[in-house]
């Protein structure tokens, strides 16, 4: 847990909560709102528009004419590439005010936002920034025939219009992760922010405009995900949908590519393994090992909620994750002083405790924690199970500071267990030897790997899942290449 001190934010400047599209700030067609509400407090923040089917049909009908415009398309990538960079600069200006709209609306801890989340959007946006003008395709000789000599060369071109479909737990940097690519390589984007976050996102998109984005590169359609991000996900007029959300909507919307089998990025979440052996150093292992579990309080895709022990240091391990549990101060997002904040809304937190309440029933060892903190909001005690990993609370994405303690005896069986999940984003694993790591490496059915650490992907290297955490790759090169398409010539003379 984070222990920087930062002082308490100013209220932000709220952004008006509307519909964007073609660089217009519109309400519903149907006048239609939803109520933004503040989880540390349960007072209302404010009502948003809440976009229909006909908004959604508007918004993408824009996309597709600034696309095939070419104002954005066919801009030179260098030029794209400034305007990115620039977005990335008003980014860190903005940086403490985006912050305070996450805080306010969805309880993200304000410190580690304003030092984490919103520094990240904008690294985010200056790589892309880089990637721009350096979008090429591949070039060959090929043999001399019927009297002709040849040469083939391929084009990478935009892949057009892209759906872009955004969580609550990490709005801002997950709006980064799929606008920065998709505007580096010339597409336009409708972007439908979550309910309970789309401040941070809208406000996003105004610097956006400020950076020098021509109007309907990017459109934004708050509204419900039923109504809006049903209407968006199964839009015949996008050539690509990239989702980050639940395993439920997710499996949705994977079979609506359509007739023109369109491209699909989906990111669903984990159950990820933490996994610690015996030669571990544990001074420098626990703090992240907590981390994993309890950042955000737990609302994270990447989170490493089964931390797998080795036997003869598993005792040692579950003391010291439940001293750092009990050790965090739970309170208001913005307080200088907290470590912990609050779950997004009520839902999510008769979610957890429902799980917590499982984990006790199939025989799991409450360590610490385990129950709602008796205050106004949706604030939950950091918790720390002992347990196998058949019980629920191992098997499902919690979303919350859940922890299950799970022992094993040898490598072989830490990597069954690891790999013992309908999930395959990330894996972390806590070794002093590196040999130990490689061979382990291959061996785990996931995405990406992090070795003595845990942490946030990085936009320099591909993101995403195998098997239920969904498919395709965002960010890095991956994330580039995922909004292009490629053109193949064939040249004689
Ligand atoms: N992989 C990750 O990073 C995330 C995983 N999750 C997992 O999902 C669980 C539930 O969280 P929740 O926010 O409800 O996740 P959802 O999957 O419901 O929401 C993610 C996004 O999809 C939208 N959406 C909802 N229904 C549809 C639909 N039918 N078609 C298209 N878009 C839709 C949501 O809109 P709206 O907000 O308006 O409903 C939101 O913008 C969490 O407990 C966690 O396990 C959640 C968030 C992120
Ligand atoms: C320090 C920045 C935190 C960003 C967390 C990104 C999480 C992504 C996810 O849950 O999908």
């Amino acid at each position: 847990m984070t222990v920087t001190e930062i002082p308490r934010p100013a209220d932000p400047v709220l952004p008006e909560p509307t519909l964007r599209i073609g660089g217009e700030s519109m309400s519903a067609s149907d006048g239609g709102t939803y109520t933004s509400i503040n989880p540390a407090d349960e007072s209302v923040v404010v009502d948003v528009a809440a976009a229909t089917a006909v908004d959604v049909d508007r918004a993408v009908a824009n996309s597709r004419a600034v696309f095939e415009s070419g104002v954005w398309s066919q801009m030179p990538g260098s030029e794209r590439g400034r305007i990115l960079a620039h977005a990335a600069d008003l980014i860190e200006a903005d940086a403490e005010n985006l912050a305070a709209l996450e805080a306010l609306e969805m309880g993200k801890l304000y410190r580690d936002s304003v030092i984490g989340d919103m520094p990240v959007t904008a690294a985010t946006f200056r790589h892309f920034a880089g990637w721009a003008d350096k979008i090429t395709g591949q070039t060959t000789s090929l043999p001399d025939f019927a009297g002709q000599h040849r040469f083939g060369y391929t084009l990478r071109e935009p892949l057009g219009v892209v759906g872009a479909i955004t969580p609550w737990n990490n709005p801002a940097v997950i709006a980064g992760w799929k606008l920065a690519p998709a505007l580096a390589a010339g597409c336009t984007v409708v972007v439908k922010p979550a309910e309970d976050a789309s401040l941070s996102t809208i406000r996003l998109v105004e610097l956006l405009t400020c950076a020098g984005f021509p109007a309907g590169v990017v459109n934004v359609v708050t509204g419900r995900g039923p109504i809006a991000g049903a209407a968006l996900a199964g839009h015949p007029g996008l050539d690509k949908i990239t989702f980050t959300g639940s395993p439920r909507v997710g499996r949705g919307i994977q079979p609506l590519a359509g007739d023109k089998f369109r491209s699909m990025t989906l990111e669903l979440g984990g159950k990820s393994p933490q996994i610690v052996f015996p030669d571990a150093d544990l001074d420098a292992a626990l703090p992240w090992i907590a981390m994993g579990n309890f950042y955000h309080q737990g609302q994270v895709c990447a989170a490493g909620t089964r931390v797998l022990v080795h036997e003869s240091i598993a005792d040692e391990v579950a003391a010291r994750l439940v001293a750092i549990a009990e050790s965090a101060v739970i309170g208001d997002p913005c307080d200088e002083t907290s470590t912990m904040a609050t779950i997004v809304n009520g839902r999510q937190l008769e979610n957890i405790l429902g799980y917590i309440e499982t984990g006790r029933s199939e025989g799991a060892q409450l360590l610490t924690g385990g129950s709602r903190v008796d205050r106004p909001g949706f604030f939950v005690q950091p918790t720390v199970f002992r347990g196998t990993n058949e019980m629920t609370i191992a098997r499902e994405e919690i979303f919350g500071p859940v922890a299950t303690i799970i022992t094993f005896r040898d490598t072989e069986e830490a990597i069954a267990i690891a790999n013992d999940t309908r999930f395959g984003l990330n894996a972390m694993i806590y070794t002093s030897d590196l040999s130990t790591a490689h061979s382990v490496i291959p061996r785990l059915r996931v995405g990406s790997v992090w070795v003595n650490g845990w942490g946030v992907p990085e936009p320099h290297l591909p993101w995403g899942g195998r098997e239920g955490s969904g498919t395709g790759r965002e960010l890095g090169m991956s994330g580039v290449t995922a909004h292009t398409q490629e053109k193949t010539v064939h040249l004689a003379f």
